[in-house]
């Protein structure tokens, strides 16, 4: 992602030396990104790929395009999302195109295809935790990437691809998408709710992109951390999800 907790994440992989692909369906977004990342890290750390991810094609192609270019994938973080009212599209772009990123990071990583491991960061939301009336489909998309992501981190334990794959789960972050609210082209008829969305992005306050890129981090580097589900929420920082055992 070009923009908001992406693009944070980005800063944060370069500035650990990192290199970086981004993709982001937004070229302006990106081209600023790039030129941004350009200035700081030099021209040779990252690459930006204008992809639709919900373009199985275009997607896949942005993922060998990465490898042809550094060599290997070690991490993915399947990022992207929306709220729109056109709901089919939200699914396309939350769930389904984070399943497609999950898999074809298998690909590039997964022991099962030969290659040398890596890690997942799927992204879903408090959403899952606090459903709220005012984005019923975005908050079902959120519910199955934690679902999705769970059961694939199990696949690899099971199937020793050597990837470890978690899920991470902000509250409300200070990014582009919250102004979505206001809108009925993103809303649809639930923008009549959006007061009552405000009295709860005020009641549990909003986070900082940068403070979902340290989550990430984490993530990536504490390599004893999988099929976990990390919050981050202004009341509790960054903190873990507890289910009950499954029982046998
Ligand atoms: N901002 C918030 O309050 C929260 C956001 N999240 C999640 O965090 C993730 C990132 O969201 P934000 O950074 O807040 O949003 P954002 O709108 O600032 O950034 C999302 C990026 O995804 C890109 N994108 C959208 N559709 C795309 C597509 N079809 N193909 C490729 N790129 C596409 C956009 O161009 C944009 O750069 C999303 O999955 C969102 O659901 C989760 C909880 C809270
Ligand atoms: C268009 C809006 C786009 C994104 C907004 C975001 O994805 C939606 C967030 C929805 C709910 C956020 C809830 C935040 C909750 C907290 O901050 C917690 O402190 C509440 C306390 C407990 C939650 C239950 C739990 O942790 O299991």
């Amino acid at each position: 992602g070009a923009q908001g907790i992406g693009r944070a994440v980005v800063q944060s992989l370069m500035q650990s030396r990192a290199q970086v692909a981004v993709v982001d369906l937004n070229r302006s977004c990106g081209d600023q990104c790039k030129s941004e990342l350009d200035s700081e890290f030099g021209a040779d750390c990252s690459i930006f790929l204008q992809c639709d991810v919900t373009d199985a094609d275009a997607l896949t192609a942005a993922f060998q395009t990465t490898v042809d270019r550094f060599g290997h994938l070690d991490i993915v973080i399947n990022n992207a999302g929306i709220n729109e009212k056109n709901w089919e599209k939200t699914i396309q772009v939350n769930l389904t195109s984070v399943i497609k990123g999950t898999y074809l990071g298998l690909e590039h990583m997964s022991k099962e295809y030969g290659k040398g491991g890596g890690s997942i960061i799927n992204v879903s939301s408090m959403a899952a935790f606090l459903h709220s009336p005012h984005q019923p489909v975005y908050t079902a998309t959120k519910h199955g990437v934690i679902g999705f992501s769970r059961a694939m981190a199990d696949a690899s334990s099971l199937g020793g691809y050597g990837v470890r794959i978690n899920v991470l789960c902000p509250a409300f972050v200070d990014t582009p998408l919250l102004l979505s609210v206001e809108h009925e082209d993103n809303m649809g008829k639930f923008v009549k709710f959006k007061d009552d969305f405000k009295k709860s992005m005020n009641h549990f306050g909003v986070l900082k992109p940068s403070l979902i890129a340290d989550g990430m981090m984490m993530l990536i580097t504490d390599d004893t951390i999988h099929g976990a589900v990390m919050k981050i929420t202004c009341s509790k920082g960054i903190h873990f999800h507890t289910y009950e055992p499954m029982s046998t």
